[in-house]
């Protein structure tokens, strides 16, 4: 292990938006740097930190302490919400400007102690004016790949013009959510000119072996040097309400019961809830596959909804699957069922951390994308070939044969172990790379730090 961050004790704070899928990324990134030897600082409310706390391993107890924000309370908001996880999209955008009115208290947090560097999400370039007027240096994590960044690069820099990347093209249906969203948050940043030293750097969620080419895209225009963090260390995902869990047990049990490369996961992350037609679809596309299957199921219960999982699902469904299917309501131990040698093929909305997941365990992708950056991951996938995509109509709708024509593909048949071949050799390429890649990183750090110095002392 080296000490980069050791030189003088190198103090960072870092601030993700408040979401799951941002807030595991920071979380590996934090446990990197401290590897290499800097303090960090974690800043999120007290309830995403008591969520935090419980995934910060005992050896990190000290190099990375948790800071709180006290977001103020905004009678729109309900009290036990302080991730957009499950927010319906009007109240994501009150969640974002509670977040943004807690900029005077942030300008405390930063000022209070001596740090060295500012790491902020990019959905929140508040921070870096509130660090700038400070004097510190910052640093933007983007909590996705350099091939969305693209998108998005384009959305804001070139209106209009054609992005570079065929595999980039979102279909008609999906522009119009995309472009939606992108909106919303332009509309909430106001401050977005006035781009800073720090600004020259972004951080990526991502490895050179996966997305090289947009990385070197990005950084070629001039606007950003795209540096990527190498994907994460899984040896001590394994947290110990795991293994006390019986549920999570049996499902382990039951999938050693299966052949091996015999079964897909399903899932859909944290975020998404199914609708009632496109539950009928997949439930009708795993049983017309034939193939056996664990499937998290996701629903959203209650106002007028079902609230049995027995109900969400077609009449018969869980009787007629019998053994050959496992239904989990909710939540799952995702990376222990993918990293299972019966697992053949990952069903999955391609959210980043489940994307990268998938790659890190050699899982070939059935790719089902429903919004956000998720279309633009499964084109990217399907591109460097370690996934097919379930194809939509025109309407944008999935139907139960083409899910279950993929799923037959990829579990058995040569296109699954070409896959497989595939997809296991980028895990190990991208685990190869992990160390010259947080070298990168940490790198840049450096230089923004050693620059900030040299000001302060007067010597640029
Ligand atoms: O039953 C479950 C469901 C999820 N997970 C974990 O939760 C994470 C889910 O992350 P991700 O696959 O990225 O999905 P979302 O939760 O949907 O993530 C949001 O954030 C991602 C990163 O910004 C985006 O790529 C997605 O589009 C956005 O929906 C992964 O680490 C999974 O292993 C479990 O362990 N068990």
């Amino acid at each position: 292990m080296s000490a980069d961050g050791e030189r003088r004790n190198l103090k960072i704070l870092m601030l993700p938006y408040l979401a799951y899928g941002h807030i595991t990324p920071f979380l590996e990134l934090a446990k990197k740097l401290s590897d290499r030897g800097f303090s960090i600082d974690l800043c999120s409310t007290p309830i995403n930190l008591s969520f935090i706390k419980d995934k910060v391993p005992e050896k990190y107890s000290s190099s990375i302490q948790l800071v709180e924000l006290h977001l103020p309370n905004l009678p729109e908001l309900p009290p036990h919400y302080h991730t957009t996880n499950g927010l319906p999209q009007h109240l994501k955008q009150t969640l974002f400007k509670a977040l943004k009115m807690a900029k005077p208290q942030f300008y405390q947090i930063l000022s209070a102690q001596k740090y060295d560097l500012l790491i902020y999400d990019i959905m929140l370039l508040w921070s870096a004016r509130v660090a700038s007027t400070l004097n510190i240096p910052s640093l933007k994590f983007y909590t996705v790949n350099a091939a969305v960044f693209c998108y998005f690069f384009h959305f804001y820099y070139k209106p209009g013009e054609e992005f570079p990347f065929p595999a980039l093209y979102l279909r008609e249906y999906e522009q119009e959510k995309m472009t939606h969203e992108v909106v919303d948050d332009a509309e909430e940043e106001v401050d977005r000119d006035n781009i800073t030293e720090s600004d020259k750097f972004v951080l990526v969620d991502s490895s050179r072996e996966i997305d090289a080419k947009y990385m070197d895209y990005i950084s070629e225009t001039g606007q950003a040097k795209v540096v990527p963090i190498g994907t994460k260390f899984h040896q001590d995902h394994v947290v110990n309400r795991d293994a006390d869990n019986m549920e999570i047990e049996l499902i382990i049990k039951w999938l050693g019961k299966k052949k091996e490369h015999s079964t897909v996961f399903v899932s859909f992350g944290s975020e998404y809830f199914l609708t009632k037609e496109e539950m009928e679809e997949i439930a009708y596309g795993l049983e017309l596959s034939n193939v056996d299957f664990i499937w998290v199921v996701r629903f959203q219960k209650g106002g007028g909804q079902v609230n049995k999982l027995e109900d969400a699902l077609p009449q018969g469904f869980v009787e007629r699957i019998g053994e050959k299917g496992k239904i989990v309501e909710g939540w799952a131990p995702q990376e222990r069922i993918l990293k299972h040698p019966s697992i053949g093929a990952f069903v999955t909305h391609c959210g980043w951390n489940s994307t990268l997941e998938s790659i890190e365990f050699g899982v070939p992708i059935i790719a089902m994308p429903m919004l956000y950056d998720q279309p633009l991951n499964a084109r990217l996938v399907v591109e460097i070939g370690v996934a097919v995509e379930v194809p939509r109509d025109g309407n944008g709708k999935l139907h139960r044969v083409n899910i279950a024509e993929n799923i037959k593909h990829v579990i058995g048949e040569e296109i699954g172990q070409n896959l497989r071949k595939k997809v296991t050799s980028l895990g190990d390429n991208v685990r190869l790379r992990r160390g010259e890649e947080m070298d990168g990183v940490v790198e840049v750090i450096k230089q923004l730090c050693d620059k900030t110095d040299q000001s302060k002392n007067g010597l640029t």
